[in-house]
């Protein structure tokens, strides 16, 4: 049975910039359980980014409370938050974010060394989670010297080898072609039934969230539809969001 993990209450989020306001999250509340792979849908400025990096507590709500593990993470300090996202967050961007100057491999193990960790520890880590990723053949070249798919992976290790408990992902298959989305949602999938890692992530593709088993579409800074997978089979969830899209 899986318990209550994430609870959003009424979260607001305005900007104010030079005298204007923009409302970007208008009251949202949902709750997601450890060990969902949740997909976060909406058009272009329906609030997505926001929730996200509010999520992550890499910006603050404006109002609200976000409950995770039962604490409130909304009432951390700057310090505070900086510790519980190294312990307890992954996050997964479009455009990779890796370090030019550091090999695939270290570009993993780097968390790791942040934490405090060392030794033989870091490298067994980062070993069995290249293996599943698939990249332990390009260990030791540079970000530039792979393929895009290749590098998004590699990120995918960073984010997971700290054995973080939520993984933020910002349409991680932006930049990536048709064949290597697919490979990267197969491997998601993988992580989610194989370590029970929650994945939070906003996409705008109707194929990669078909890969998540629970969706909230935004519309205007709230929830304006959620779906399940359920019982249906792929082709029959994707009709599903193709439905809810048109809404
Ligand atoms: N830093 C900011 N300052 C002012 N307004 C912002 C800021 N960030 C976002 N907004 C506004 O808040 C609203 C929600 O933006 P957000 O980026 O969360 O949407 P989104 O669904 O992620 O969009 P996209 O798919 O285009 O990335 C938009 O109206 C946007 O213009």
């Amino acid at each position: 049975m899986m318990s209550a993990f994430i609870k959003m209450d009424n979260i607001e989020k305005y900007y104010e910039s030079s005298g204007n306001v923009t409302k970007a999250i208008d009251r949202i509340s949902f709750e997601i359980k450890e060990g969902e792979f949740i997909g976060i849908m909406g058009e272009s400025g329906s609030g997505k980014t926001s929730l996200l990096n509010i999520l992550g507590t890499v910006d603050t709500a404006t109002a609200g409370h976000i409950y995770f593990d039962g604490k409130d993470i909304t009432k951390m300090s700057e310090d505070e938050r900086a510790e519980f996202r190294k312990q307890n967050l992954g996050f997964v961007f479009q455009n990779f974010n890796l370090l030019d100057m550091l090999t695939i491999q270290e570009n993993i193990y780097i968390p790791l060394l942040l934490t405090g960790k060392k030794g033989t520890d870091v490298m067994q880590k980062t070993d069995k989670i290249m293996e599943i990723l698939e990249i332990k053949a390009i260990a030791n070249k540079y970000p530039y010297q792979v393929s895009g798919g290749q590098q998004q992976r590699c990120a995918c290790a960073r984010a997971l080898v700290n054995n973080s408990r939520l993984i933020l992902a910002d349409e991680p298959t932006g930049a990536l072609d048709a064949r290597n989305s697919e490979k990267l949602m197969e491997m998601f999938t993988e992580i989610n039934e194989k370590f029970k890692t929650t994945i939070v992530m906003v996409t705008h593709d109707p194929f990669s969230v078909s890969y998540c088993n629970h969706i909230f579409f935004l519309k205007n800074g709230k929830i304006s539809y959620e779906l399940y997978k359920g019982a249906r089979g792929k082709e029959q969830y994707l009709a599903a969001i193709l439905d809810a899209q048109n809404i």
